[in-house]
């Protein structure tokens, strides 16, 4: 199959990442026969430096025509002076809004062979293994007006969200709920936000289309602290963007380090941007010690959803599994008596253990 992958590796950790994110696909190509090309362009910092701009209009020509796009980080100290508009992370959300990702799906599994790699108590993150579906283009992140007012007397952020985006990003979640344990939670805060109460009443109108999902209702701090303390209990989260954001990376300490949770942002049609959760981690940037596994994990999403190649990606979730197995990880993994390597090595082990993988067993569950 011919495929092509635009590359936006970013900044800080970004280009490290998605330098493993690629040679991983093309280590697939080469094993299946497929022939995958790649374009890479800038976003972010790296771009602002280059083109004085967060997101040029030839990175959003460019990712409107492949059929995949992977994105490593954007953002980092350099660029923390400029005036919002302008900052790196802008290039993020413009490149969301302008493809129409609206759902952005963060799988959380507690891989049993970083049970101990957790902060957490080994039972508490046993069995753990969740789905945040985050709304992505809308709420607080995108709401007119956000400014300044009366000399800086004053600030205003609007959280908007009309009802065509609750129906879409809850009907994504049913979906996804349905492919999994068929249990929705939706998270909000209805005690105090509108937007919540309608998303409240959204959830309950769009349940009787899916009567095999069992749905509830509950307050995100309450969510916040179940998230630590009894994980298992969730299946599918459905929450608006920020919520989603703040969760996932609180969810990431059940799989012992940010640098494991991969993620998906897309829409209908199959067109996808993939993503580390992470950021530029600018503390450990240059330094081959980004752990690259979100990364490859978000690769796994892409040849699933984007390219519907589901043998390829269960593949690449078992090469992950086997290298941890084997005990190999970066110095963000908190193992006893593990072996650690640089973040290419950590590469270029998932690399080696994709030709010997088998694919019997379906490691990370069903998404989309
Ligand atoms: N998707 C994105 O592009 C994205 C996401 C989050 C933050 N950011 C940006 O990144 C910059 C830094 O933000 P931050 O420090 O709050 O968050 P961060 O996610 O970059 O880092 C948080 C901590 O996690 C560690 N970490 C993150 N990814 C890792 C990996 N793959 N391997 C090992 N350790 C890893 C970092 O070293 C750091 O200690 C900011 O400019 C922020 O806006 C970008
Ligand atoms: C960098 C930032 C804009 C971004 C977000 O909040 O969406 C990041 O934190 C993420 O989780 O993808
Ligand atoms: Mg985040």
């Amino acid at each position: 199959m011919k495929k092509h992958i635009v590359l936006l590796p970013g900044d800080g950790i970004g280009p490290e990442v998605a330098r493993a994110a690629k040679r991983v696909l093309e280590a697939i190509a080469e094993q299946h026969q497929h022939t995958f090309t790649f374009e890479t362009h800038n976003i972010g910092g790296s771009a602002i430096d280059q083109d004085g701009t967060p997101l040029p209009e030839d990175t959003i020509e460019a990712c409107h025509k492949a059929d995949a796009v992977f994105l490593g980080a954007v953002g980092g100290p350099k660029w923390d002076d400029l005036p919002g508009h302008m900052r790196p992370e802008k290039g993020l959300l413009g490149i969301r809004k302008q493809l129409g990702l609206f759902a952005n799906l963060r799988p959380v599994k507690a891989f049993q062979q970083l049970l101990h790699a957790s902060p957490l108590k080994t039972e508490v993150v046993t069995g753990s293994d969740l789905l945040i579906v985050r709304e992505l283009t809308g709420g607080l992140y995108f709401g007119e007006p956000s400014e300044r007012r009366n000399n800086g007397a004053e600030v205003v952020d609007t959280l908007a969200y009309s009802r065509h985006e609750i129906e879409r990003i809850v009907e994504q979640a049913f979906q996804s709920a349905r492919l999994r344990r068929n249990h929705l939670t939706s998270v909000d805060k209805a005690n105090v936000l509108e937007s919540s109460r309608m998303w409240r009443e959204i959830v309950e109108e769009k349940k009787q289309e899916y009567p095999e999902v069992t749905v509830e209702h509950m307050l995100v701090d309450a969510a916040a602290m179940k998230l630590v303390t009894n994980p298992s209990y969730f299946d599918v989260i459905v929450t608006e963007n920020m919520f989603g954001d703040i969760l996932s990376d609180e969810a990431s300490v059940l799989t012992g380090s940010l640098g494991m949770l991969p993620s998906a942002s897309i829409r209908k049609d199959g067109l996808g941007l993939y993503e580390p959760v992470h950021g530029s981690a600018p503390d450990i940037a240059g330094q081959n010690k980004a752990n690259p596994l979100a990364s490859i994990l978000s690769v796994a999403m892409m040849l699933k959803h984007s390219f519907k190649m589901e043998e390829e990606a269960e593949q690449v979730e078992k090469a992950v599994q086997d290298v941890l197995a084997a005990r190999y990880h970066t110095a963000d993994l908190n193992i006893n008596g593990g072996i650690p390597v640089s973040g290419s090595e950590l590469a270029n082990k998932v690399i080696e253990q994709l030709s010997t993988s088998d694919t019997t067993e379906n490691i990370m569950r069903c998404y989309v």
